[in-house]
C-alpha cells in the first residue's frame, strides 16, 4: 500500500526532544486525526497543499532519501501530519533497519501502530489543553505500556507548553507515566512571523520564562526543558 508523503528532506539536525541535534533525514506524512489550534504544520492536514501529497511506494521512498542525503545519513525521522494512522509504514521501517539506518517517529499518541515496538526513537506528544484536542488516555495507557515492555527501542514524552494550563496538563501526565522520560517544548505562538531575527528572540525569551516557571514547581522534578533548535537556527521556515 502507498504512503501518502507531503515532503521528504534532510540531511538536517533534529531540533527537538529525545535525540534533538542528531543528524537525520525527515519523511513527513500526510493527515492528520487532530487539528491543534497552534499546529505548525497545518499544510500537513488543511487541504492548502493537497496537491503536493505525493502517494509513494516504500522503495520509492528510499530512492528519493538517498538523492537528497546520499550516503551521509544513517537516522530518519517520520513525522507529519500524524504518521501512527498509516499501518503501511511497517515495510519502509524494515527497509530502513536493513540498511542499517536508525528510524525516529514524531506522533501525538492518539493511534497504536504494531509497527511502533520496531522503532528505535518513538516521541509521543500528547496534547495539553491549549491545543483544543482531548487526550483519550485508554490509548495512551495501551501505548505506554506496550512501549515499556519491547526489549529495545527509547521512547519519551513531549508536550509543548504554551500557558498555565498546559503546565497543569504536563504535571498530571509526569504522575500517570513517571517511568517515561518527560521532555517540555516551548510553543512557538509566532508560526507565521518571516523575521527568524526577531522569532529568535521571542522564543529565547519564552525558553527563559519556561524554564523560571519549571525550577520552582516542586511536581515537574524529573523533566527536561528545551526550545526547538532549529526554529533558533532558520526561523519558521519549512523543510529544514
Ligand atoms: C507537527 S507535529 C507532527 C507529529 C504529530 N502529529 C505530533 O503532533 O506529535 C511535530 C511536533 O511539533 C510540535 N508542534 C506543533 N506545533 C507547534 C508549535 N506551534 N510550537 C511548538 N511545537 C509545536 C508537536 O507537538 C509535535 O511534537
Ligand atoms: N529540524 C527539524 N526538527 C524537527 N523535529 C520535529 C519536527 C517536526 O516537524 O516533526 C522537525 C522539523 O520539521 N525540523
Ligand atoms: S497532532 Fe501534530 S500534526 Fe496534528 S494538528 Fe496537532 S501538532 Fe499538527
Ligand atoms: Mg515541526
Amino acid at each position: 500500500m502507498k504512503i501518502p508523503v507531503i515532503e521528504i528532506f534532510g540531511p538536517t539536525i533534529q531540533g527537538e526532544g529525545m535525540v534533538i541535534g542528531r543528524k537525520t533525514m525527515f519523511i513527513r506524512t500526510a493527515g492528520c486525526d487532530y487539528s491543534c489550534s497552534w499546529c505548525d504544520s497545518t499544510f500537513t492536514w488543511d487541504g492548502s497543499e493537497k496537491h503536493l501529497i505525493k502517494m509513494m511506494e516504500a522503495e520509492e521512498i528510499m530512492q528519493t532519501l538517498y538523492q537528497k542525503g546520499g550516503d551521509q545519513f544513517g537516522h530518519v525521522t517520520i513525522s507529519g501530519g500524524n504518521p501512527a494512522l498509516l499501518s503501511q509504514l511497517s515495510r519502509l521501517i524494515d527497509l530502513l533497519h536493513h540498511e542499517q539506518i536508525k528510524v525516529a517517529i514524531e506522533t501525538q499518541g492518539s493511534r497504536w501502530q504494531s509497527w511502533f515496538t520496531k522503532i528505535d526513537d518513538l516521541t509521543l506528544s500528547p496534547k495539553p489543553p491549549s491545543s483544543g484536542m482531548k487526550t483519550n488516555y485508554q490509548t495512551l495507557d495501551f501505548i505506554i505500556d506496550s512501549l515499556q515492555h519491547r526489549q529495545k527501542g527509547e521512547y519519551s514524552l513531549k508536550i509543548v507548553i504554551f500557558d498555565e494550563g498546559d503546565l497543569t496538563y504536563a504535571e498530571q501526565i509526569h504522575k500517570r507515566y513517571p517511568q517515561a522520560k518527560l521532555f517540555l517544548q516551548v510553543g512557538n505562538d509566532e508560526i507565521g512571523m518571516e523575521s527568524s531575527d526577531k522569532l529568535m528572540e521571542h522564543l529565547l525569551q519564552k525558553y527563559e520564562a519556561l524554564i523560571e516557571r519549571v525550577m520552582t514547581n516542586n511536581i515537574l522534578k524529573d523533566v527536561r526543558v528545551l526550545p526547538q533548535l532549529h526554529t533558533f537556527l532558520w526561523g519558521n521556515k519549512r523543510g529544514v
